[in-house]
């Protein structure tokens, strides 16, 4: 196991890059499953979740291809398999292998996914969807066993807003009979991604981006080659990043609407930003004004992004109030900020930030977003050495994280710990 050492204080300076999206890119890769012939995507991150779906598609009998950021699947030898156990517990997205292999075979059989636990994250909404596309779903000793004779058209309300049902009962009704409506379906860019991608292999998916989704189910479907849209969480890291060590970036290759309540929340505080066609540049200033933030479902505050902007409010003056209703519980970085000198107290679905000066600890990532937190902390402390360990969870999400934050100007290194 390695761990992240860093040396703040200093501001970010330059520019960096953002690749394409993590939570596009685990949906993307079990779509091709849904096509009969090859699929390929650019733009793809290096991140272990993206490694861990390669190694996934190939246990199902297909063949990856790689070259640079470019991932072509050729699907022609897949096929349903029976996977309890293994890869699918080692990240959530796991999930949309329900939904593509039951579309494209009528049956799949998965162990219930992994990922980031910082709550108990269920699925009910997903097989919701599988049954009144007419699937029976069974758990067989921990894993789902899902099956239809034929999977129908149906219409579909979400209890609650989810991406993941979304995009799943998407996945699988583009190859059922007739249409789908999904109400109160999530509206993340990352399902319009997906509907992109499927629209190209022949689909027919009208509405994603609004709450009601219309699917007309196809026979077959085809490849394609799509490109992965940038992620947006990645880049509200660095945006957040930059502002934390009053800094100067460029956030490069980035779509700025996706980005706007991040935007809005740092000039709130006072950061001055300046957007570009596909840039954002944030410019750091010595004071910040305290602010309430609601993590929403998009188009409002991300929850991927509450524990990053934790980080920054210990820098604001006076007391910021943080609240997610999305994930009520996603506070697992609080007590390792408190270790490095932040005062911030939990109430309910709320964490009530105190500005405070940081010191140089170790601390422990738990998940991805509470390890992206902990680093913006670090970057911020001015003597010392903060390290940071569980970094196989930050390297779920940031591909070359050392590399962009050194070429930004920080001091940041991996050591075995
Ligand atoms: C791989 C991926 O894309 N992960 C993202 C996705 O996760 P994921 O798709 O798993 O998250 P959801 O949008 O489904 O979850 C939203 C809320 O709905 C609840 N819920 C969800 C499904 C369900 O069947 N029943 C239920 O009660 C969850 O507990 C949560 O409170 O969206 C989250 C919310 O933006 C992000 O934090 C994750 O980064
Ligand atoms: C929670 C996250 O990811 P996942 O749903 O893949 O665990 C995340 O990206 O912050």
């Amino acid at each position: 196991m390695e761990k992240l050492m860093i040396a703040g204080g200093r501001p970010l300076r330059g520019t960096v890059q953002i690749s394409g999206a993590k939570n596009s890119a685990i949906a993307l890769i079990p779509a091709a499953i849904l096509s009969e012939t090859a699929v390929t995507l650019d733009n793809l991150p290096a991140l272990s979740d993206v490694a861990i779906y390669t190694e996934l598609l190939e246990e199902l009998g297909s063949t990856v291809e790689w070259s640079g950021d470019r991932m072509s699947i050729d699907v022609s030898g897949l096929r349903s398999k029976p996977m309890p156990n293994g890869n699918v517990k080692k990240l959530r997205a796991s999930y949309y292998l329900m939904g593509a292999l039951l579309g494209r075979f009528g049956e799949a059989t998965i162990g219930m996914p992994g990922g980031c636990n910082f709550e108990p994250r269920p699925i009910d909404q997903h097989i919701k969807g599988f049954e009144a596309l007419g699937a029976q779903v069974t758990n067989e000793n921990g894993a789902l066993h899902i099956k239809a004779k034929e999977l129908r058209g149906a219409k579909i309300y979400l209890d609650v807003v989810s991406v993941g049902a979304t995009i799943n009962i998407m996945l699988a009704a583009s190859r059922a009979k007739g249409v789908t409506i999904i109400e109160n379906a999530a509206k993340e860019p990352e399902i319009i991604d997906v509907a992109t991608l499927l629209n190209s292999m022949g689909a027919r998916i009208k509405g994603a981006g609004t709450e009601t989704i219309r699917i007309e189910g196809m026979d077959a479907l085809h490849g394609c080659r799509h490109s992965i849209i940038p992620d947006r969480i990645q880049a509200g890291t660095y945006m957040i990043a930059a502002a934390a060590t009053r800094g100067d970036v460029v956030v490069d290759n980035v779509i700025p609407k996706h980005l706007e309540a991040v935007t809005a929340k740092l000039q709130e505080m006072g950061v001055h930003i300046y957007e570009m066609d596909e840039s954002i540049r944030v410019v750091g200033q010595p004071e910040y004004e305290s602010v309430d933030v609601k993590a929403l479902v998009y188009p409002g505050f991300a929850t991927d992004l509450q524990s990053p902007m934790s980080s920054l409010l210990t820098q604001a003056k006076g007391v910021s109030i943080l609240s997610d209703f999305v994930y009520s519980n996603r506070f697992k970085h609080v007590p390792e900020l408190t270790r490095m000198g932040a005062n911030i107290r939990l109430e309910s679905r709320s964490a009530i930030i105190e500005g405070s000066k940081l010191s140089a600890a170790k601390v422990k990532a738990t998940d991805l977003r509470a390890g992206a937190s902990l680093v913006i902390a670090g970057l911020t402390v001015e003597e010392g050495v903060t390290e940071v360990t569980g970094v196989e969870y930050i390297d779920r999400g940031y591909d070359n994280l050392v590399t962009n934050l050194s070429n930004l100007g920080a001091e940041v290194w991996r050591e075995n710990d």
